[in-house]
């Protein structure tokens, strides 16, 4: 009889699904349980790997030679076995690997570190080695830190068994600690130090006084010193008389710098308490239902979503709700801080790795019983769910763009299912897949058609800016636009404005030859940035500063194109010199906390006008904002991607309803040079359903989803001809297999073939039903694993948003 585990191994280059089986040593016979992280011997050398146990089994046998677990991470196991099981549905899902989804699910101060360390064994001669370990035997060793000489004598010396190199692992997860209090002078004692201080001794007695008031209590030192103006060194003496035991107390970050405002349910509308009614009967009854609550903007459904989960919480059961990341806006945050209070939990990219961590474990601990989060929160640690939101389902930064590909609302829907609980999924536009789906039945549809208080839709308008670029010259900005802009500022109203930019559309041209300036490993033009007055590649981070002269024929008429927020602002400050305008972008957000100011500052009334990219359209909710406008509502339009109307109706529909949301009326103009577009006619009149019958009637002819599933399957390497044999390879194995119903295109080159010096084709499967499909991809993925170790990679996507 043995100790056996079985670990899943984090082993990047030889991947598998099959856990290791590892002989527990009797010292953590005890400790060990299912879901804790520990450290394991791995291959013949002495290497040290992370991994997660996945199963134990106290009566083991096992025929050969076993390696021992080395030792334990966590004290307490950090996935449970709902999410253990998960990860397994999602490796099948994704076309990965369970690893790489269970370091997803984790928050990535929990994801290992490797150390390489030198350790020394022999005596060596050398001497510029041996300075290496004056120190110590045992050194951290960065091979980037020393030159290629020493390099090679190293190896050298690791052949002759004079050197050993150790791989640790290293655990980030570190809570924060700071320094507590805890009284250790009584009654009796009190007074009698009190009366032996001289009177004087003011600082000493308030400390004293403060024992006597909270003689049980623990405080972190930072906290007494603050509330009763006592001086660190007051403190000190304390300590040092024996009135407080110091300690070192383990405190979560607290990432909500400004106190929140508490909310109280709101008396609904009758279409809002339908809806929360109906979800409240799911929650009730225990089923996994999935419904669609289709309401337009300002139709109130964030207060249905938070009244249906205040049904989840008073049964006993635990909430969640995600939201695109950019709709993370403080507004957001503060109104389910504000109703729900400390037990809320929030994940968001605008936290600290290690305030991530602390959230992760207040919500591991059961402290938060409501987690707010984007994409990834949809791993949180919550047990006993009763609810899950979507809110903005049809956002595409639900879908993870790397490996694993997991789509959010995928994951959502599975832990519902574990659960047995509803989910929501919310959207003023729904992806045409789910809308699909509530017309055939497998979603439940729940309408709200009207806005709150029955206030209009706004009124839409579209401009023909080719008109207006011949009779006023202008590209940015058309006559009526402006003199509506002009008009709010006098009555006291705020404007909106959204400039739909993407990645490149400031890049650099040259007027005499047409040179562009373009990244030096990736197909792609570098993109201007003034602040830092570089220009930048979006794909692999490579930056170089702005040419003065044409790279290519030295001429100086090199000019700057497509634009940038920041040309626009200037170029309207100069049309509305007494405007005061916001910009919101990338560059004006970066710092942590600036998005908050921004949004507060044009919420208080400091600005005429906000003026941002598409990190403006969605979720905010300003009563005095009464006009909105699209610069350029076409940029969307020219993506090669069949989702392109789609995204285009749902931006204009998303960025209109930001107008006239309390009492007075809202109004929007949508520039465009493609006035006669049914996307952009059709968010005129802001008919959602209007747009699904007429964009599905396109997608049946074109074949393409919701009437289709795809796949995309990529090949990578930094030789162009290797990638694009292997595809063809790989489109022989899929041609044997699939039948004729189904459509391959391709192979074809990547519409950006070349991304970080590493050449891309692909394959883009479409099909209805394809039984044989999955193995057949899941053999393909693990065939090609061993072309990872020389750099080929071999990737699947499946239901990819863009066929790019
Ligand atoms: N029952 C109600 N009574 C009064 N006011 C309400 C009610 N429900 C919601 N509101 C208010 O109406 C406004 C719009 O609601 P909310 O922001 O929830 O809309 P939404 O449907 O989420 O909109 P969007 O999709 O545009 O973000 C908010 O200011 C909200 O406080
Ligand atoms: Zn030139
Ligand atoms: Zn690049």
């Amino acid at each position: 009889m043995l100790n056996l585990a079985k670990i899943i191994v984090d082993v990047p280059t030889m991947q598998t699904n099959e856990p290791y089986t590892y002989q527990i040593p009797d010292f953590l016979n005890e400790q060990l349980e299912k879901g804790m992280r520990v450290i394991v011997p791995f291959g013949n050398g002495s290497r040290k790997v992370q991994g997660i146990i996945w199963e134990i089994n106290h009566d083991g046998k096992f025929d050969g030679k076993l390696k021992a677990i080395e030792s334990v991470m966590d004290l307490e196991p950090v996935l449970n076995d709902e999410l253990l099981l998960m990860s397994k549905w999602m490796a099948n899902k994704t076309f990965s690997f369970q690893i790489s989804c269970i370091l997803t699910m984790l928050p990535s101060v929990m994801r290992a570190k490797y150390q390489k360390q030198l350790k020394l064994v022999d005596d060596i001669d050398d001497e510029n080695v041996a300075k290496i370990f004056s120190k110590s035997k045992i050194v951290d060793f960065n091979p980037e830190e020393f030159n290629k000489d020493i390099l090679r004598k190293i190896l050298s010396l690791k052949k002759k068994n004079k050197i050993e190199i150790k791989y640790n692992v290293k655990n980030k997860a570190q809570s924060k600690k700071i320094l507590g209090l805890k009284p250790n002078i009584f009654d009796n004692d009190i007074d009698k130090e009190l009366s032996s201080l001289r009177s004087n001794a003011i600082k000493q007695k308030n400390i004293l006084y403060y024992i006597r008031d909270y003689p049980n209590k623990i405080i972190s030192q930072r906290k007494l010193c603050k509330k009763y103006d006592i001086s660190e060194s007051a403190v000190k003496t304390a300590v040092n008389k024996g009135w407080f035991k110091q300690f070192q107390m383990e405190a979560y970050r607290n990432p909500y710098k400004q106190p929140v405002k508490r909310n109280y349910p709101l008396k609904l509308n009758a279409d809002q308490s339908n809806a929360v009614i109906q979800v409240g009967n799911s929650i009730d009854n225990n089923n996994s239902k999935v419904f669609l609550l289709e309401g337009v903007t300002g139709s109130g459904k964030t207060e249905v979503y938070l009244q249906a989960m205040q049904k989840a919480l008073a049964m006993g059961k635990t909430a969640l709700m995600l939201v695109p990341e950019i709709a993370l806006t403080p507004q957001m945050a503060n109104r389910v801080k504000g109703r729900f209070g400390d037990r809320v939990a929030m994940l968001h990219s605008g936290l600290s790795n290690g305030e991530k961590y602390d959230e992760w474990r207040r919500i591991n601990n059961g402290e938060a019983d409501v987690v707010v989060g984007a994409r990834s929160a949809v791993f949180a640690p919550l047990k006993n769910i009763g609810l899950i939101i979507m809110d903005e389902e049809h956002d595409t930064s639900y879908k993870q763009d790397d490996t694993p590909r997991y789509h959010t609302r995928d994951v959502a829907k599975w832990r519902a299912k574990y659960y047995k609980c509803p989910v929501i999924l919310g959207s003023a536009t729904p992806s045409l897949e789910s809308r699909a789906r509530a017309t055939k039945g497998v979603y439940s549809l729940i309408r709200l058609p009207h806005r709150i208080n029955n206030q209009s839709l706004p009124d839409v308008k579209i401009i023909d800016m080719k008109n207006e670029l011949i009779n006023s010259g202008d590209e940015d900005f058309s006559s009526e636009l402006l003199s509506a802009i002009r008009n709010r500022i006098s009555k006291g109203e705020q404007t909106v404005l959204m400039l739909n930019r993407r990645g490149y559309s400031s890049f650099i041209m040259c007027r005499t030859c047409g040179f562009v300036l373009k990244c030096p490993n990736c197909d792609i033009s570098l993109t201007l940035h003034m602040d830092t007055k570089t220009m930048k590649c979006h794909y692999c981070g490579h930056e170089e500063p702005i040419p003065y002269k044409c790279p290519n024929c030295h001429d100086k008429k090199i000019r700057y194109y497509g634009t940038g927020t920041q040309k626009v602002q200037k170029k309207l400050q100069k049309l509305i010199p007494n405007a005061q305008i916001i910009r919101m972008d990338v560059d004006t957000t970066r710092r942590k906390g600036s998005h908050e100011r921004l949004l507060q500052e044009f919420g208080q009334g400091n600005a005429d006008i906000l003026l941002g990219t598409q990190m403006i359209a969605k979720g905010l909710d300003f009563p005095n904002v009464t006009l909105v406008g699209v610069l350029n509502a076409d940029t969307s339009l020219d993506l090669p991607d069949f989702r392109s109307s789609e995204k285009t109706f749902e931006l204009l529909t998303q960025v209109s309803g930001r107008a006239g949301r309390a009492e007075k009326e809202g109004l929007v103009y949508i520039q465009t040079f493609n006035p006669d577009n049914y996307a952009i006619q059709l968010s005129r009149q802001q008919d959602y359903e209007k747009f699904y019958r007429t964009e599905m009637n396109i997608r049946h002819i074109t074949n393409y989803p919701p009437y289709y599933f795809t796949v995309k399957i990529t090949a990578s390497d930094i030789n162009e001809s290797k990638a694009a044999a292997k595809m063809f390879e790989i489109s022989k194995i899929l041609k044997a297999k699939l039948s004729d119903q189904t459509i391959m295109l391709g192979p074809s080159p990547s519409s950006i073939l070349r991304i970080k010096n590493k050449y891309y084709y692909q394959i883009i499967i479409k099909y209805k039903n394809e039984p044989s499909l999955h193995a057949c991809l899941e053999y393909i993925l693990q065939h090609y694993q061993k072309d990872a170790q020389k750099g080929l990679y071999v990737n699947i996507d499946p239901n990819p948003l863009n066929f790019m």
